[in-house]
């Protein structure tokens, strides 16, 4: 019997991405991995950290695997799932599921690895209820550094998954929490419905014009007017700029961060399409007396250039999204595209996180992304993998056009 397929995980980005992804994948269609060098591409030595280590150890638990060497700062797992038909619906719990993290690892790269698994596990399994709501409650840091925020999760990752079909996911924050350096745990809830049939391909070409932008502020209370002063004297500046010709029309919400060294922007670009552009910064120092002004500026004028960089690029995806949707494109039936925009004429590369998706959904499951961002994926439980298309071999296919009958 063949081994499992390795992974190195120093691979392009080299970060959690790459296990999250690859265990995930791995659960979902019971092919054994091993990954070595895991997060070997982190300063601090790598290996996983507490937030990893519950994203293998729920994915094990939930597909039956057989775990070996993961523990906190392991840099190497072999990771052999059970067959998937003896996963049934254990993992749901009467449509409740409590992952619990007793350090405010983000809340939301947990959901990262468990998401796609939760959301397709269940296809082809002939005794699931699945149209049953299960509500996943996460524990851990609610807005951290380099992760999505649940914030963005709210209003650009569900939104963006609801347009290429996959069911509105509910945000409930119960509680913020932050990351490091006065470090409190907080809590959301997810509510999901997972899917009843194989997710049809999907294509993101059209970007449409920029409708509005929602601005959320989460800061310390005494900041707000100074905040929501600055972002009208940006969005007056920059207008042409974000909303092209159209009248601008811009929501702003305030959020008391309760903790005088978290302050927090987003910013949602939605268009006439239903894209959701977003970028964002948390701020996680201390302020200095006097300094909150230029902090406030700061904070707006980096999230404002970077939203107008996306929108300029007239993609269909923010830098986040697209990394984040190709598990998607992977486990779809037929091939999805998705544009990622041009600048200066030539197509946006993917970012790095993007390629190192690409290539794990290349290793575990064996489909291919294109430099146009297309991907034929894997058709996850459809009866034959990956055919709502005719399948003709390109022999047969030139035979056929010889005979002048076309096989598209
Ligand atoms: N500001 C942001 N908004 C939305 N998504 C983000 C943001 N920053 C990072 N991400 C996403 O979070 C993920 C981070 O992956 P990465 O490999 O860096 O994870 P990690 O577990 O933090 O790894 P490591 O600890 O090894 O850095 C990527 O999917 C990336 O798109």
């Amino acid at each position: 019997m063949a081994g499992p397929i390795h992974l190195e995980g120093t691979t392009l980005e080299g970060g959690g991405q790459l296990l999250r992804l690859a265990t995930c994948l791995s659960a979902l269609t019971s092919t054994p991995i091993s990954i070595t060098n895991i997060r070997g591409k982190r300063s601090g030595g790598g290996g996983l950290k507490a937030q990893h280590l519950t994203s293998v150890q729920w994915l094990g638990a939930a597909s039956n695997a057989r775990i070996s060497g993961a523990g906190l700062k392991s840099k190497e797992i072999t990771f052999t799932p059970g067959s998937r038909s003896t996963s049934g619906l254990e993992w749901r719990n009467g449509g409740e599921v409590h992952i619990k993290q007793s350090t405010p690892g983000s809340v939301n790269l947990v959901l990262q690895a468990v998401l796609p698994f939760m959301l397709f596990a269940n296809l082809g399994s002939e005794d699931a209820e699945v149209d049953e709501e299960v509500r996943v409650k996460i524990t851990g840091g609610t807005n951290v550094s380099n992760s999505p925020s649940c914030d963005y999760i709210e209003q650009v990752l569900s939104p963006m998954l609801s347009l290429v079909g996959i069911p509105p996911i509910e945000t409930q924050v119960l509680s913020r929490g932050w990351s490091q350096g006065g470090a409190r745990i907080g809590s959301v809830t997810y509510t999901l419905k997972p899917l009843r049939k194989p997710l049809p391909a999907f294509q993101l070409r059209d970007r449409g014009d920029i409708e509005t932008v929602r601005a959320t502020i989460i800061a310390p209370k005494n900041t707000e007017q100074q905040f929501r002063d600055e972002l009208d004297v940006m969005f007056e500046r920059r207008e042409a700029e974000v909303f092209g010709g159209r009248d601008p029309n811009v929501d702003t919400t305030f959020e008391d961060s309760k903790h005088e060294k978290r302050y927090y922007l987003l910013l949602v670009a939605t268009t006439t399409t239903g894209i959701r552009l977003g970028r964002d910064w948390l701020y996680d120092h201390g302020v200095r007396a006097g300094k909150t002004d230029t902090v406030i500026s700061s904070i707006v004028r980096k999230v404002s250039d970077d939203l107008i960089e996306e929108v300029e690029h007239g993609g269909c995806v923010d830098e986040y999204m697209r990394d984040q949707l190709v598990v998607f494109q992977a486990l779809a039936v037929g091939k999805s595209n998705v544009y990622g925009g041009k600048r200066k004429e030539v197509l946006v590369e993917p970012s790095l996180h993007a390629k190192t998706a690409h290539w794990v959904a290349n290793e575990v499951i064996n489909v291919y992304f294109d430099d146009d961002g297309g991907c034929k994926g894997l058709g996850f439980g459809a009866d034959t993998e990956g055919s709502t298309e005719l399948a003709i071999d390109e022999n047969l296919r030139e035979a056929l056009k010889k005979l002048k009958i076309t096989g598209d």
